[in-house]
């Protein structure tokens, strides 16, 4: 198996990886069932790269369904170590703004009834995961200098709030979010980070801000309601600045 420099797991809004070059589909199965989607695996900047999409390409899956598990099982075993997760997310405070790019440091998972370890496969051992600093601090750094290189604007550090959706939030549970110490706030975010650490993966998160989350929207009670257009509209547009970015982190 050749291995692969980077897997990047894309999210709302991002089924394809603009760039990649000559992709081939690449599917495996895994004893916890069928990944989202087959990967596309191809090269960008001249290096191995694959790209997954959470939701399925059609975004079929919804977030409290994704098989986290045979996502990641499935990159492992095409021979990815590092995995970039691209994660669109509600800004809670102040700096991340709609539209802002994010690398977020820490995370308060409030999701539940997921299938969060693989330590549940029948035969496997218990594992208490060392997870204190959630993101692989290598991969953090790569994209913070990959950033600078390529003058892309990133947040630095923050928390991330995985909910359980598929709901949006109330304005309670946001303030208590935020009372909490977090700054966006998004659904996928666990178990998949647990996971990739289980499975040894070198994984970062790198946050799209789509909307301001409930309340947060400096035009207060008379701010629209959060629609998927907006959510959308504000991913294409700060998506444009992925491309740049990550070649740059390629060419590290
Ligand atoms: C209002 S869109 C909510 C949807 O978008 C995020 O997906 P992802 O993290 O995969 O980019 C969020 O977690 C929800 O799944
Ligand atoms: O406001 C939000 N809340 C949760 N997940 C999200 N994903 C995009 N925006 C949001």
């Amino acid at each position: 198996m050749q291995p692969i420099d980077l897997a990047i797991i894309g999210g709302t809004g991002l089924y394809r990886l603009a760039g990649l070059e000559s992709p081939r589909e690449a599917s495996l199965p895994t004893p916890f069932g069928h990944a989202s989607a087959p990967a596309r695996v191809g090269t960008l900047a001249g290096r191995r790269v694959a790209f997954l999409a959470r939701h399925g390409e059609g975004h079929s899956v919804a977030p409290h369904r994704i098989n986290y598990r045979a996502n990641l099982h499935m990159l492992h075993a095409l021979g990815a170590r590092r995995v970039l997760a691209l994660n669109t997310v509600g800004g809670i405070t102040p700096r991340f703004a709609p539209r802002a790019l994010g690398v977020p440091d820490q995370i308060i998972d409030y999701t539940w009834g997921r299938e969060s370890t693989f330590c549940d496969a029948p035969g496997a051992a218990v594992q208490h995961a060392e997870f204190a600093e959630p993101y692989d601090a290598d991969l953090r750094a790569a994209l913070l200098r990959a950033g600078s290189d390529a003058g892309v604007e990133l947040v630095e550090g923050g928390c991330y709030a995985a909910t359980q959706g598929p709901r949006l939030e109330t304005r309670a549970e946001i303030s208590r979010l935020r009372r909490d110490g977090c700054d966006v706030v998004g659904m996928t975010g666990m178990p998949e980070a647990a996971l990739a650490r289980e499975l040894d993966l070198a994984y970062a998160c790198l946050v799209i801000v789509a909307n301001w989350a409930a309340g947060c929207d400096p035009a207060g009670r008379d701010a629209a309601p959060i629609t998927m257009d907006e959510v959308l509209g504000n991913v294409e547009a700060a998506s444009g600045l992925l491309p740049a970015l990550i070649e740059a982190l390629m060419q590290q």
